[in-house]
């Protein structure tokens, strides 16, 4: 019964969650758009799960009238190119495997009811994109017994979501096949690689963004030189580069090709006619604070990466974490009258406090910003998309509708 929400058969159901991952060298630009196939490779890192997630439970019963998605609590428009997409891929997988394998293909003939929730801000610059499309597709592909890399099918609901779908370091291949078989995601390798490698998200600002990453991306390929050279010129050797930094856990070259790539794609945003403006003046201090901080102490010590927005990620090592932090409150306080300050750096426990030198705070040498700085977000690299097999984890109930919310 659809409306009545009482089903009177069983229900096939999973719940998964995964994670967002940052970018340290950019994609920026399609040479499909539908197909969503990248003009040059790209490398990330995922972040941990247990700060920033989406969960998403998927479920398919012949009960159901027709596909439908419930997102942070509210009922979206399932017809959009890029869920169709995902969907159609999905079930088209699933009929030739049945078809190869002769396995059962019960699901098949049903529809689904999707339900996902992030737990931090959509379409913030966060890439809730990412996670929610690899979680999407996760969760799709466990429902319909797909089993083996999906990659290519979150890389159709939005880029950088196929490198979500796998843990620690991962790159995305450019690919050179017409049907973008070969533009992939593969770990380079786990996150207990580098066990000592932190994540600070500085969040600027939470609000939703100007431009969104697919339209900026456009424009850009349409209408600069720069990101042609780019990615013909430049990233192909400083992805090797990148690689090699993460293999040998360099932090100086990691540092420094993670800054040098987050600033050039900035430049090709600048280089977009009309230009494309996503940092702000607190962003450009972050910049200042991040080189006046490492050179200081004479080597790259913390390195900022900034995508689709204003927000910051600074990547650096556990023991840098104090004085960094310490530096960002002291330049970026909560702003005063309000309790933001208990929960001005969320995340990972055990920060001890540090006071800083006023060496450092000369060297550093800002006008102090309050409240430029919404809050902190202390995290490190992490898992790939988990599946959660507890019922009472799940964001439908029994018969396959969204539970109430409290
Ligand atoms: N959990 C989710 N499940 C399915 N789709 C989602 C989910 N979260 C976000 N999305 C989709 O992604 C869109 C937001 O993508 P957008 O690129 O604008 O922002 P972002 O991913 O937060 O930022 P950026 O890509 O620049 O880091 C949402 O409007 C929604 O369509
Ligand atoms: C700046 C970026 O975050 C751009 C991400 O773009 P999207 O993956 O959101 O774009 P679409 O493929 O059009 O959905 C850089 C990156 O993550 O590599």
């Amino acid at each position: 019964m659809e409306n009545g929400r009482a089903s009177t058969k069983p229900i096939s159901q999973v719940t998964c969650t995964a994670p967002v991952n940052i970018a340290v060298i950019k994609y920026w630009g399609k040479r499909d758009e539908q197909l969503v196939l990248p003009i040059n490779p790209s490398l990330s890192v995922t972040l941990s799960q247990d700060q920033l997630c989406t969960r998403t439970t998927v479920a398919a019963s012949v009960d159901f009238k027709r596909d439908r998605i419930w997102l942070n609590g509210q009922e979206q428009s399932i017809d959009t190119p890029r869920l169709q997409k995902c969907l159609g891929e999905i079930r088209r997988l699933a009929r030739k495997r049945k078809h190869e394998e002769e396995r059962s293909g019960d699901l098949l003939g049903c529809c689904v009811h999707i339900c996902s929730e992030n737990n931090f801000p959509t379409a913030a610059g966060l890439a809730s994109s990412a996670a929610g499309y690899a979680c999407l597709v996760q969760s799709l592909a466990r429902l319909f017994g797909i089993d083996g890399d999906v990659s290519h099918i979150a890389r159709q609901g939005s880029g950088s979501a196929c490198r979500s779908m796998y843990g620690g370091f991962v790159e995305w291949t450019m690919g050179r096949a017409e049907d973008g078989s070969d533009s992939v995601a593969k770990q380079v390798a786990p996150a207990e690689h580098w066990p000592e490698l932190r994540v600070l998200v500085v969040v600027v600002n939470a609000g939703k963004k100007a431009v969104g990453s697919t339209e900026g991306m456009q424009t850009t390929v349409r209408t600069s030189a720069l990101v042609a050279y780019r990615a013909e010129h430049v990233v192909p050797s400083r992805q090797d580069d990148m690689k090699r930094a993460v293999l040998d856990r360099d932090f100086q070259a990691f540092g420094e090709i993670t800054m040098r790539d987050s600033n050039q794609f900035h430049a090709t945003c600048l280089d977009t006619y009309p230009p494309i403006f996503y940092l702000n003046e607190t962003s450009k201090q972050i910049i200042h604070l991040v080189h006046r901080y490492n050179r200081h102490h004479g080597k790259v010590k913390a390195a900022y990466t900034f995508d689709a927005g204003p927000n910051a990620v600074l990547y650096l090592l556990q023991d840098d974490v104090p004085e960094v932090l310490a530096l960002l409150k002291h330049f970026f306080p909560a702003n005063a009258n309000n309790d933001s300050e208990r929960t001005f750096v969320r995340g990972l426990p055990d920060v001890c406090r540090k006071d800083v030198s006023s060496d450092l705070l000369d060297s550093v040498g800002l006008e102090p910003s309050p409240g430029a700085v919404q809050y902190i977000i202390h995290t490190k690299a992490g898992q790939d998309p988990q599946v959660l097999t507890n019922p009472q984890q799940a964001l439908l109930d029994e018969n396959g509708w969204p539970k109430k919310q409290n």
